[in-house]
């Protein structure tokens, strides 16, 4: 079965008022939103950021990675254009999950980079799937994005899903002396795409 629109609301945050709409996943009862801020139909391409959850930096402000500065960031950057998307995917952990993505972090803890450590549980470095997005994109009515990513594996997952990708945009922000090993490994492992400078240098 595929993912079922729910209901929509507003959603105010300190960037701007957003209109959150809501999915469900039947085949595991996860819930999906994505934000979005002005008319995001049609041919014009929207300014997009695909973003998996994760708790401790989302929520509970953890250095360990720099998912809630990007986060924040996306926000604003698409408030300050008046105009996108934010699809808050449930792939927590890369898909690992919460609790198995604590057991990564005390893997790490003790020395493990942040692929050893999945793979040492038994997982692979990054189990996301992102076909889900192509019912979002098609209720949403949008048919081409500029994505902020530092990831390949968005953009060509995009292009997998027949949406064109006409723009991939730097999403590089929150550094900080706690993720740098994090980081590195993205870029070494996982091949994101970093230069030097950060986009809020
Ligand atoms: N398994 C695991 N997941 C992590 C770790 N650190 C962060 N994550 C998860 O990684 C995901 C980060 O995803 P995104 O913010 O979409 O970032 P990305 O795939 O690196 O790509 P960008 O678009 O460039 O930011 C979230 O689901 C986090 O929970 C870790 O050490 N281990
Ligand atoms: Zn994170």
């Amino acid at each position: 079965m595929t993912i079922r629109y729910i209901e929509s609301s507003r959603l105010p945050t300190p960037w701007g008022t957003f209109d959150m709409h809501g999915f469900e996943d039947p085949d595991n009862n996860k819930e999906h939103l994505v934000l979005t801020m002005g008319d995001v139909r049609g041919e014009e391409p929207v300014l997009a950021r695909i973003h998996s959850e994760c708790l401790t930096g989302d929520a509970l402000f953890s250095l360990r990675c720099d998912c809630g500065a990007q986060l924040q960031a996306a926000m604003h950057k698409i408030a300050q254009q008046g105009r996108g998307a934010i699809f808050y995917l449930r792939q927590e952990g890369r898909g690992i999950g919460l609790l198995n993505k604590i057991r990564a972090y005390k893997l790490q803890d003790c020395g493990a980079d942040t692929v050893e450590a999945n793979e040492a549980l038994g997982f692979g470095a990054d189990m996301r799937d992102y076909s889900i997005l192509k019912p979002m994109l098609n209720h949403l009515e949008i048919e081409q994005i500029r994505l902020m990513t530092n990831n390949p594996r968005k953009v060509k997952a995009f292009q997998d899903l027949g949406i064109p990708v006409v723009e991939r945009i730097s999403h590089q922000t929150g550094r900080n002396p706690h993720n740098v090993k994090y980081l590195e490994t993205k870029k070494g492992k996982l091949g994101h795409l970093f230069s030097d400078q950060q986009d809020d240098d």
